[in-house]
């Protein structure tokens, strides 16, 4: 298993946003050199340009070389507009991730030379705080070392899943990838519905909020499936009962609802593949 200080050359993070930052952050955590960091983003946040100045990583350097690794993480929208410019940046040898939903491989291998090594994959939010999850699949260039080097940027911010089907991906973009904002939503609601039952906004807040990060921590920590955790809870005939008639209704309960938003959310990632 490398170490981040085990790739040879540089790490090269095109757009420093929510996800590219989160991503330099870990990678900084875990060793990464700075000195052999570097970003391109022509506004990087606040948060992340003190983080680039903090830590001595170059921003927008006019040369270098070829880096080892160029991680491409602007939106999919202005992909095509960006990787024209920065295609060139890339040698023999550079080895391209791309954290873009939709993106394809297909895509991906259209605007570099033919023969680069690229992995197209998805990680998810909680990679801010070290407890993201990544899916990710690699083309025939990707050599076994490049595999694990990206396994290594990767694995900073929380797991890899690697598959061999692509079609995974826009699979696992609509469940982990959006996923984070599903449970937030649902943080959300809760404490409206609590607000709406009669509590104080501010109490079903922080009642809402503790419930979901405790619930979450519990899966996390117990290794105790889901279904069971959630059979714990559930007295016959009690309260949770009747709130879960409610919610595991066939027709108009989570499950339909969350099948309904996975596959518009699998059905755009396609529609971005460009
Ligand atoms: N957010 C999420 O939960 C997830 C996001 N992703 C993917 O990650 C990618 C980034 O998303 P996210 O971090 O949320 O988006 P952000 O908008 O936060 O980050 C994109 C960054 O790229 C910058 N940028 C714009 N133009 C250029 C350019 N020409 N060269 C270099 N950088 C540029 C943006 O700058 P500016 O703001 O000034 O335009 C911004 O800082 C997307 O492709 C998305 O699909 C994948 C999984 C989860
Ligand atoms: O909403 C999006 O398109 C990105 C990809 C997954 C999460 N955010």
């Amino acid at each position: 298993m490398p170490v981040l200080s085990d790739i040879p050359g540089r790490v090269l993070l095109v757009g420093a946003g929510k996800m590219g930052g989160a991503m330099l952050e870990g990678w900084l955590g875990l060793g990464l050199d700075p000195a052999k960091a570097a970003v391109i983003d022509p506004g990087p946040p606040p948060e992340v340009a003190a983080l680039l100045e903090g830590r001595g990583v170059a921003l927008n350097p006019l040369n270098g070389g070829p880096p080892s690794v160029m991680v491409v993480a602007v939106k999919p929208q202005v992909a095509p507009e960006v990787l024209a410019k920065v295609a060139p940046l890339a040698g023999a040898d550079t080895l391209v991730v791309s954290v873009m939903a939709g993106r394809t491989l297909a895509f991906l291998e259209s605007v570099f030379p033919a023969g680069t090594a690229v992995v197209r994959s998805i990680p998810n939010t909680p990679a801010a705080i070290g407890r993201g999850v990544t899916v990710a699949v690699a083309n025939d260039a990707v050599t076994d070392v490049q595999r694990r080097i990206a396994d290594a940027l990767l694995r900073a911010t929380g797991g890899v899943e690697w598959v061999e089907d692509e079609d995974m991906i826009d699979l696992a973009t609509a469940v982990s990838g959006s996923g984070p904002a599903y449970v937030f939503l649902l943080a959300e609601e809760l404490a409206k519905a609590g607000a709406a039952a009669g509590l104080p906004a501010d109490l079903a807040d922080r009642l809402a909020r503790q419930t979901v990060a405790g619930a979450g921590e519990l899966i996390a920590r117990s290794g105790i499936e889901p279904g069971v955790l959630r059979q714990n809870v559930t007295s016959p005939n009690g309260t949770t009962a009747a709130a879960l008639a409610v919610l595991m209704d066939a027709n108009r309960g989570f499950g339909p609802l969350l099948a309904e938003a996975v596959a518009a959310a699998a059905r755009r990632s396609r529609e971005l593949a460009g």
